[in-house]
C-alpha cells in the first residue's frame, strides 16, 4: 500500500486556543479516510491545512513524500489535491458548465499571451476543458442543467456541481469537508455511490462528514478527533465498538 498523504504531528493554535494539537494520520492510494468528531474537535481545521488555505502552527504535512508545509503560495491544484468546502462556493451568476471549468484553470498550460489573442492553442486547450467539464457533469448527473445558472440550482445539485468542479483537476487526493450537509436521504445515498466510483478510478478522499450512515458504508478507515486530539483510527467496525469514541459522542448533542 502507497501512503499519499502523511501527517505527522500537525498543530494549530488560534490566540490561545489549540485547535489541533499533535495528530497524525495517513492517506494510501486508493483509499477513503474519514476524519470524525463532534462539533468543534479540529475536522476543518485539519483540512484547512492539509489543502493550504491556513499554515499549521506545527508539524508536517507530506504528499507524494514531497513536504508541503514548507512551500508558500502552492499549486495544490496542480500539484494533485483539490477539495470541496463546508459552506458552497459557486458563482451564482455563472452557468453550471462555467462553475466547474473553474476548477480546470491549473490545468490549462497556454499562456496569458495566446489566451489574450485567442489563439490556436488557447481555443483547442479550451475546447478540451469544456469536455472534460461536460464529461463530470454527465458523471455527477448535471448534463441537462449545464446551461442554467448555478444561481438557480437547488442546494443538492449544487453540492454535486462542487464535486464536478473538484474533479475535472483530476486530482489524486479529494478533500471534502461535509458534503452530505443538507442533503436528503437520497442525495446522500446517491453521493456515496459516487464517492466510491471516484474511488474506484483512482482518486483517493479525505472525508470530513457528520452523516455516519455515509462514513460507516463507504470509509476503508476512520480517524477520531476530540478536542483537537486524536482518540481513534481504524475501521468502521473498530471505531463503532471504541469506548473513548462511544465516550466523546455520547457527552455531546450528536449521540
Ligand atoms: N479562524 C478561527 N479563529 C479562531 N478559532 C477558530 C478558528 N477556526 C476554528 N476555530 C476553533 O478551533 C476549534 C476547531 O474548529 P473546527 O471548525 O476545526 O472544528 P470541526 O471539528 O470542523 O467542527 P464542526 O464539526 O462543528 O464543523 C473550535 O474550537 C473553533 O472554535
Amino acid at each position: 500500500m502507497t501512503t499519499l498523504l502523511e501527517v505527522q504531528a500537525l498543530s494549530r493554535d488560534f490566540g490561545g486556543v489549540r485547535a489541533v494539537d499533535k495528530v497524525d494520520f495517513s492517506v494510501n492510494e486508493g483509499e477513503i479516510l474519514a476524519l470524525i468528531g463532534p462539533n468543534g474537535a479540529g475536522k476543518s481545521t485539519v483540512l484547512n491545512m492539509v489543502s493550504g488555505v491556513i499554515p499549521p502552527s506545527e508539524g508536517e504535512i507530506r504528499f507524494s513524500k514531497q513536504p508541503l508545509t514548507k512551500v508558500a503560495g502552492y499549486d495544490y491544484a496542480g500539484l494533485g489535491i483539490t477539495r470541496t468546502f463546508q459552506n458552497l462556493q459557486t458563482f451564482d451568476d455563472m452557468t453550471v458548465l462555467e462553475n466547474v471549468m473553474v476548477g480546470m484553470h491549473t490545468k490549462s498550460s497556454a499562456s496569458l499571451f495566446s489566451c489574450g489573442m485567442n489563439l490556436g492553442s488557447a481555443r483547442k486547450e479550451e475546447r478540451l476543458m469544456e469536455e472534460r467539464a461536460k464529461e463530470w457533469l454527465a458523471q455527477v448527473g448535471l448534463s441537462q442543467l449545464r446551461t442554467s445558472l448555478a444561481g438557480s440550482l437547488p442546494y443538492g445539485k449544487l453540492r454535486l456541481m462542487e464535486i464536478a468542479r473538484a474533479m475535472v483537476a483530476e486530482p489524486r487526493l479529494l478533500l471534502l469537508d461535509e458534503p452530505a450537509a443538507g442533503l436528503n436521504h437520497t442525495e446522500t445515498a446517491d453521493m456515496s455511490s459516487m464517492f466510491q466510483k471516484i474511488r474506484e478510478n483512482g482518486t483517493a478522499i479525505l472525508l470530513v462528514e457528520h452523516d455516519m450512515d455515509m462514513i460507516m458504508s463507504i470509509a476503508d478507515r476512520i480517524v477520531v478527533l476530540d478536542q483537537g486530539e486524536k482518540i481513534a483510527e481504524g475501521t468502521p467496525r473498530e471505531i463503532q465498538e471504541n469506548p473513548r469514541v462511544i465516550a466523546a459522542y455520547l457527552g455531546t448533542e450528536e449521540a
